[in-house]
C-alpha cells in the first residue's frame, strides 16, 4: 500500500482524485491537503486535512502530488517539508514550474517529477505526459506510470522543455475543444434555432465525435465516413481549412499557450 499527498484539491486535484478513487485507491492511502478540504463520502477513505501541520505526525508519503496554481507550488513545498523523506517523490501537475525550481525548495536528490494531465480525470479519462527528473528510480517511475495510466492514456517525454508543447496540446486542450463546442452552438442559434435546441446539437455532436474517436482509428478515418463526395460536410470543410486558416489558427493556439508556459516557469524568452 503506498500512501500518496495530494496538495491542492481545486480543479485539477479534485480531478485527479475523482480518477483515482475507484481506479486506483485500492493501491493507496490518500492524504489531501486544501484549504477549504472536506471529507466527503465521494471520497471513503481519504483523510482531508485544511493546512499541512495537520498531517499525521511521521508520515513519510511515497509520493506528493502538487496541484496548486503555479506560484503556490515552492510556497506549498515549503509547508509539508517536514512530510518529505529522502524516498518522497514530488510530483508537480503544475504549467511552467521547472524542476530546477521546485528543487529550491527541497534537499538536494529528492526525486522529482512533473506531469501533465488534464481535467478529464473528472469523468476518469484524462491524458497525461510527464517528464521524470534524474533523481528519480526507475520503481518510482513506474509507480507513477501506473497511477497515471489508470486513468488514461500516460506517455513520458525525453526533454523537459517538451512540457510545454503538452501543457498547449492536451493541458489546456480540453478548453479549446469546449470553446468550439459553444461556437458551434453560438452558430447555430446565429442560423436560426432557439438556443436550446442549439446547445442540445452542438454538445451532443462533440460527444458523438469523442465516443467515436475513443473505438476509431484515426480521426481521418472518421472524417472521411462523414464526408460525402461533393456534399455538404465538404463544403464545411472547405470553408474550415479555407487558406489554412485552421491550420494557422491552431499553430497560434499552441504557441500562445506555449509561451504563457514558459512566461510561467520564468526562463528567458526564446
Ligand atoms: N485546471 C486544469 O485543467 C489543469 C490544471 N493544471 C495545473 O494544476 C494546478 C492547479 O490548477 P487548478 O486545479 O485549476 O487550480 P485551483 O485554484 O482550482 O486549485 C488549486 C487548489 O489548491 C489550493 N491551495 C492553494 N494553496 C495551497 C496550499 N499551500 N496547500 C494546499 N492547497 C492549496 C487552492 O485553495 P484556495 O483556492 O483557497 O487558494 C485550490 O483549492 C495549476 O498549477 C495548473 O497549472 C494542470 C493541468 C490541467
Ligand atoms: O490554464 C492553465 O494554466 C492550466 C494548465 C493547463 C490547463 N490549465
Amino acid at each position: 500500500m503506498k500512501t500518496i499527498v495530494l496538495i491542492g484539491a481545486g480543479n485539477m486535484g479534485g480531478a485527479l482524485l475523482q480518477g483515482w478513487i475507484g481506479s486506483w485507491q485500492h493501491e493507496a492511502a490518500f492524504n489531501v491537503i486544501d484549504p477549504v478540504a472536506e471529507a466527503s463520502d465521494r471520497y471513503p477513505g481519504v483523510a482531508f486535512h485544511t493546512e499541512a501541520a495537520a498531517l499525521p505526525a511521521g508520515l513519510k508519503p511515497d509520493v506528493v502530488i502538487l496541484a496548486v496554481k503555479p506560484d503556490k507550488v515552492v510556497p506549498a513545498l515549503k509547508e509539508v517539508a517536514p512530510h518529505i523523506g529522502p524516498a518522497t517523490c514530488i510530483v508537480s501537475v503544475a504549467a511552467g514550474v521547472g524542476i530546477d525550481t521546485i528543487g529550491t525548495a527541497l534537499p538536494a536528490g529528492t526525486p522529482i517529477a512533473r506531469i501533465m494531465p488534464n481535467i478529464g480525470a473528472m469523468a476518469g479519462y484524462a491524458v497525461s505526459a510527464g517528464f521524470a527528473g534524474p533523481d528519480v528510480p526507475q520503481a518510482t517511475e513506474a509507480l507513477l506510470d501506473d497511477m497515471f495510466s489508470a486513468i488514461g492514456p500516460m506517455c513520458w517525454v525525453e526533454n523537459e522543455d517538451d512540457l510545454h508543447t503538452v501543457t498547449a496540446i492536451s493541458g489546456s486542450g480540453p478548453a479549446y475543444f469546449f470553446a468550439f463546442c459553444e461556437t458551434l452552438r453560438d452558430a447555430a442559434m446565429a442560423h436560426g434555432l432557439p438556443a436550446a435546441t442549439a446547445e442540445t446539437l452542438a454538445v451532443g455532436t462533440a460527444i458523438t465525435a469523442g465516443r467515436l474517436l475513443e473505438g476509431s482509428p484515426t480521426p481521418e478515418d472518421l472524417r472521411h465516413k462523414v464526408t460525402s463526395p461533393n456534399g455538404t460536410t465538404a463544403a464545411g470543410l472547405a470553408a474550415l481549412a479555407r487558406d489554412d486558416r485552421l491550420a494557422h489558427l491552431l499553430d497560434r493556439t499552441v504557441d500562445a499557450a506555449k509561451a504563457r508556459s514558459v512566461e510561467l516557469s520564468g526562463a528567458p524568452k526564446t
